[in-house]
């Protein structure tokens, strides 16, 4: 489908964890039972694969084209969309990884800045993303914004400047980060059919409150169900009921963050929440030790007891 006939992209988008064997290898049997679990589970229908939370940047271009491809097979027929991160720290692989995503079916793609070398200006951020949108004319590509981690912190508002002239298959941001006058500030001066994905689970209802389309994050791997809710309560006018769910969402992460929020800490959460065997995330990230999550296990519990 071309980016033109694409419906605009809504609700909530779980941002994968990459499934790994015991050994660290790439598990593709884990793909299946997870794209069931985020069905049937939490109702989230719609997926960003191979991003911060799948860990790749610390995976090779062979192991996110076949993660990407399994993903795609899993979930067709079955998820609305599957957004494929396709960026890389060099041109060459995200191109080859955008040409990849069309070939396999993808419905979006997305990258964030390359961080090793960081793009100075909007302009030449701008430049990067369009070539490799360039080598998937076809798939409607997103920006992904998350300064916390690649420490490129141009504002959105001025990356999006004259872009669509760029790329005309712009159709977006995923962004993670905390600045809300600029996320409203694109909401509000850019084109109503794009869409503006809010990244940072702990504010989602502010982001709503702005204009946000919908969202992606790690936590609705496993908190998607609280979030539909607290999305649905929203649109309901019932801010009080949003609020709510959000402020349990919060009180749950600062209990992580004080115990070593990270990726190898949540996806081990994703593990006992769920029941898959997604494994230990790889190096440099760190597994966990057992108790830390055990603790967050029984506040998540704890909290979410009465929903
Ligand atoms: C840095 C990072 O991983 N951000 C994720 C997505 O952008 C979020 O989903 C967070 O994991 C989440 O908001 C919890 O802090
Ligand atoms: C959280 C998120 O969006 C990612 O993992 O890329």
């Amino acid at each position: 489908m071309g980016p033109s006939a694409e419906k605009k992209l809504t609700g909530l988008l779980a941002a994968t964890f990459t499934p790994f064997t015991t050994q660290g290898e790439v598990n593709l049997v884990e793909i299946g039972p997870y794209v069931d679990y985020l069905q049937e589970k939490q109702g989230v229908n719609s997926i960003f694969v191979n991003g911060t939370t799948g860990e790749s940047l610390s995976l090779t271009v062979a192991e996110r084209k076949i993660l990407a491809e399994e993903w795609c097979q899993k979930a067709k027929g079955r998820l609305d969309h599957v957004i494929v991160h396709v960026g890389c720290m060099n041109l060459k692989d995200s191109k080859e990884l955008a040409a990849h995503a069309a070939q396999i079916g993808a419905h979006a793609i997305a990258a964030m800045a390359p961080f090793f070398f960081k793009p100075r200006t909007a302009d030449v951020l701008r430049s990067f993303l369009q070539e490799v949108a360039s080598a998937a004319p076809t798939l409607p590509f997103y920006y992904y914004h998350i300064p916390c981690v690649t420490g490129v912190n141009l504002p959105v508002r001025d990356v999006l400047e004259g872009i669509e002239e760029l790329i005309p298959s712009f159709r977006g941001v995923k962004f993670s980060g905390a600045d809300l006058m600029d996320f409203g500030y694109c909401v509000s001066n850019y084109p109503p059919h794009w869409s503006f994905l809010y990244g940072m689970d702990e504010q989602l209802l502010a982001a709503l409150a702005m204009g946000a389309d919908g969202a992606v994050g790690s936590t609705y791997n496993y908190a998607g169900r609280h979030f539909n809710k607290l999305i649905s309560a929203f649109k309901d006018g019932d801010v009080v009921q949003a609020r709510k769910i959000q402020f349990k969402m919060q009180e749950l992460l600062c209990y992580a963050m004080k115990l070593g929020f990270d990726v190898g800490v949540n996806k081990q959460l994703m593990n006992e929440l769920s029941g898959l065997s997604l494994g230990p995330p790889r190096l440099p990230v760190t597994p966990c030790t057992y108790a830390d999550v055990g603790l967050i296990v029984k506040k998540y519990l704890q909290i979410f007891a009465d929903c």
